[in-house]
């Protein structure tokens, strides 16, 4: 028996799973009215007439040029990807289905009086581009807490990783093998239609969703604690269900924190690693499962989310060299440089694509501006912001010398006790299944092709050019 699990979570059997997939066939008016997924339905005619005439009417136009840089630059600025989540501008920063940062937080239900918007909020405004009512992002967290166990086994497996296994390659691990579990695995096997993979992939999407908090508790729990972790609690909200697991119940500064966090980390339009490659491995039919972990390792590359730990080591690396708290910008600037000197990159600066500071990055300094102005590392944090673009500008390659997400979130989690840096990607990877998982819902409600860009090699090129 699992001890985080609201009820009994001895593994689903085969049996257990197939009546689960005959219900869903069988029973579509078990459906609830004005529920998610029942809005999901209603909107799948709608979007494949939306796809069936972009295609008609623009199908052989040309979204742009394909250069030989492009090609060997890791395909920068090839516009290759349909994602309807979120879409970055390399000046404003993200919009998720059309929404900015602040108008998240100002339209999204939240479950403080004024508080962050939750994660369930943004769940449902991802995947169905609507605004939810309180009621109806109340009703995605009854759903995910009802959903909210994990079996014996993948228990097993976590408590049978030996600690120094990053805590990354835990939740991969832990992911692949939920996979037996995996609905579509099974209505594939047993010959769904094609126009229903949808349903058990939305399925799969929100049992991923709901079991994540568990396993990524249950990883930090035994990697940093005792083991033991308290159970879902049903009336909570899954930030609380989440704090709560990790052993933060009482902590309201983290909670609230995680709001943010959660809600902002979900998204980031489609070309990233972590959404590509959960896109690129779903397109070959793989279950959400199976496509979430493979996005999850393209996460945990210290150039994509494992940033965020990255640039929390960094600073306490710089104050420990200094054998000070509060390093002066002289001191800043000089660490800075050897940095660069020794060939590294500086972590939590530079994007692919924006060009600007990042706004989710401005979020955490507003929360932190309201929380927790006088922190020293905070501090640290904000020169940090005024002296490495002046120290990447000089350089004169990078083409975004600004912060990104990752070089604020570290310190945040920090201040409220959460001092684990090697764990922190796992928050990001608990947050980025939501968005990632939202778009392949649609993928395979919209019949998304397998991907399969050509490639080139170094002589063909010169053959194309050289002739
Ligand atoms: C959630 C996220 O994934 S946000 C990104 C998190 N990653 C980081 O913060 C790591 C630090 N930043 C970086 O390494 C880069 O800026 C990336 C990976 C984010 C983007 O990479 P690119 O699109 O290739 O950046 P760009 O075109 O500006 O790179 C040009 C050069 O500047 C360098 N550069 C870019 N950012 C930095 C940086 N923060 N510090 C030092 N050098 C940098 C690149 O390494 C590259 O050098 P090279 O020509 O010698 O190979
Ligand atoms: O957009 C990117 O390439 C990286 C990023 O910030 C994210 O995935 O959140």
């Amino acid at each position: 028996m699992f001890v985080g699990s609201a009820r009994s979570t001895s593994s689903i059997s085969k049996n257990a799973l197939n009546s689960v997939w005959t219900q869903i066939l069988r029973n579509k008016s078990s459906v609830a009215a004005g529920s998610l997924k029942a809005r999901v339905a209603e909107l799948i005619p709608e979007k494949r007439n939306e796809l069936k005439e972009i295609k008609t009417k623009y199908g052989n136009k040309s979204l742009g040029e394909v250069t030989v840089d492009m090609a060997i630059g890791g395909m920068r600025g090839i516009k290759g990807l349909l994602w309807d989540t979120s879409i970055l501008d390399a000046d404003e920063g993200i919009r998720f289905r059309g929404y900015t940062i602040p108008e998240l937080q100002e339209k999204l239900p939240a479950t403080i009086e004024g508080g962050e918007p939750t994660p369930e909020a943004i769940l449902w405004l991802l995947i169905t581009g609507e605004v939810p009512t309180a009621a109806q992002a109340r009703s995605i967290t009854d759903d995910l807490s009802s959903r909210a166990t994990i079996p014996e086994f993948v228990e097993e497996i976590l408590d049978r990783c030996p600690r120094d296994l990053h805590p990354m390659s835990q939740l991969s691990l832990a992911l692949n093998a939920l996979q037996r579990d995996s609905i579509f695995a099974k209505a594939y096997a047993d010959g769904i239609n094609k126009a229903n993979y949808w349903d058990p992939t939305y399925e799969d999407s929100m049992n991923v969703i709901a079991k994540l908090p568990l396993i990524a508790a249950k990883i930090y729990r035994n990697v940093y604690k005792d083991g033991k972790m308290g159970a879902i609690d049903p009336k909570a909200d899954y930030s609380q269900n989440f704090a709560n697991l990790l052993g933060f119940s009482d902590n309201q500064g983290f909670t609230e924190l995680l709001r943010l966090y959660l809600v902002i980390h979900t998204d980031h339009e489609g070309g990233n690693v972590s959404a590509h490659t959960t896109h690129l491995v779903g397109s070959a039919l793989s279950d959400p499962y199976l496509s979430l972990a493979a996005g999850l390792n393209g996460l945990a590359g210290p150039l994509h989310g494992l940033a965020n730990q990255e640039v929390l080591r960094w600073i306490l690396a710089m104050n420990e060299k200094l054998g000070v708290d509060h390093p002066t910008r002289e001191q800043i600037l000089n660490y800075c440089k050897e940095t660069l000197a020794s060939g590294r990159v500086i972590p939590g600066f530079g994007h692919a694509v924006l060009r600007k500071t990042d706004p989710r990055y401005i979020a955490q300094r507003e929360f932190a501006l309201k929380y927790m102005k006088d922190d020293h590392l905070f501090s640290i944090v904000s020169n940090l912001f005024h002296i490495v673009p002046e120290v990447l500008k000089e350089q004169g390659k990078v083409k975004n010398p600004y912060p990104n997400v990752d070089a604020h979130s570290g310190v945040l989690l920090r201040y409220y006790g959460f001092v684990e840096q090697d764990y922190y990607t796992v928050l990001f990877g608990v947050s980025r299944a939501i968005g990632v998982l939202s778009q392949l819902v649609w993928d395979r409600a919209l019949g998304l092709p397998i991907e399969r860009p050509k490639s080139m090699t170094m002589a063909s090129i010169r053959q194309m050019f050289e002739k």
